[in-house]
């Protein structure tokens, strides 16, 4: 008879591993920022597959791949977050681990350079779900997270983005932020363990503590190892209302296939409210997809060492990552 840890050994290689990260539900990327943001994402899931292969759990890999894209000024979360109606930032994130639904929630929390690690210290050091803006900002100094100037998180191009933005319209009503950036990852480790983290500074020219949905369990990402993780992008007040992350995952509850879950929930809120965004899946045996309604969504994927990417609707670009 072979050892008990043999088949644990088994247990753990025979789950393929999965990252799947997205750069935010947005209307079209300008030509000179393509390159950009598709290095950026491209980096973001070679990071979380490298933390999976180097025995990793799903949360890690999330939380690794969010955290590099928090850091990279073409997206909009941690440093390059979009500014409020103040010229201010306030970020929202959540991460969820599908292996017994624990969860870590963060709203407008300001002087932070990364949101999701912040989120993730809520789900696993407080008996609590969700801290939001004073509070949230309290328990980060108690865990000892540097504090960073606000200005230090804001980017001329973030500058920019606000005064084109007032000049245009005046309050934020589109159906679907601009120019958004919102980033988020999924990922399957090799214990069959799923999770998903989101992280944002929502819309710009926003009110004042307006929270969106990337920090709300359900809407803006949801993880269950027998189901799926899912982290979602695009007009926070739509997916609020449809609960999107959830919706796509009862989809799949429902027998639906990783691509006709995403396609429903996104239709759905499309229909019902107008809404567009999209969504990155992972279900247990490691089917993917990333979807979306908006103009455009950066996402990059990896599966059994290869790396795939793309911006726009029919662009996909594969490669093979050294081992
Ligand atoms: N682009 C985005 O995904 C924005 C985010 N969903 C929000 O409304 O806060």
């Amino acid at each position: 008879m072979r050892p008990q840890y043999w088949r644990r050994n088994r247990a753990s290689i025979d789950v393929s591993l999965v990252v799947v990260v997205h750069g935010g539900g947005a209307s079209n990327i300008s030509a000179n920022r393509k390159e950009l943001v598709r290095e950026g994402i491209a980096r973001a899931a070679t990071e979380g597959y490298k933390i999976l292969k180097a025995g990793g759990s799903a949360v890690d890999a999330v939380e690794g791949a969010v955290t590099v894209l928090e850091n990279d000024p073409e997206f909009n979360a941690g440093y390059g977050s979009v500014l409020n109606v103040n010229g201010d930032i306030e970020m929202d994130a959540s991460i969820m681990d599908g292996k017994d639904l624990s969860a870590g929630a963060v709203s407008a929390v300001r002087c932070i350079a990364n949101p999701v690690k912040l989120a993730r210290l809520v789900m696993e050091k407080t008996p609590h779900c969700f801290l939001t803006g004073h509070g949230a900002e309290k328990f980060a100094e108690d865990m000892g997270i540097p504090q960073v100037p606000v200005e230090k998180l804001i980017t001329e191009r973030t500058k920019k983005h606000l005064e084109k933005e007032k000049l245009e319209k005046g309050a934020q009503k589109a159906d679907c932020p601009k120019n958004s950036g919102t980033v988020g990852a999924v990922a399957l480790d090799c214990r069959g363990n799923l999770a998903y983290a989101t992280s944002t500074g929502g819309i710009v020219n926003k009110m004042v503590g307006r929270v969106g949905d990337s920090p709300c369990i359900g809407a803006g990402g949801y993880a269950d190892n027998n189901l799926g993780a899912v982290s979602t992008t695009g007009h926070g007040e739509s997916i609020l209302k449809v609960n999107l992350a959830r919706l796509a995952l009862f989809h799949v509850e429902q027998g639906k296939t990783v691509e006709e879950a995403a396609q429903l929930a996104l239709d759905y809120m499309k229909s019902k409210l107008k809404g567009l965004g999209g969504l990155i899946l992972v279900n247990k045996t490691g089917d993917w997809v990333a979807k979306w309604t908006s103009a455009s969504m950066p996402w990059a994927a990896v599966k059994n060492g290869k790396l795939q990417a793309g911006i726009d609707l029919c662009e996909t670009k594969t490669r093979d990552l050294p081992c």
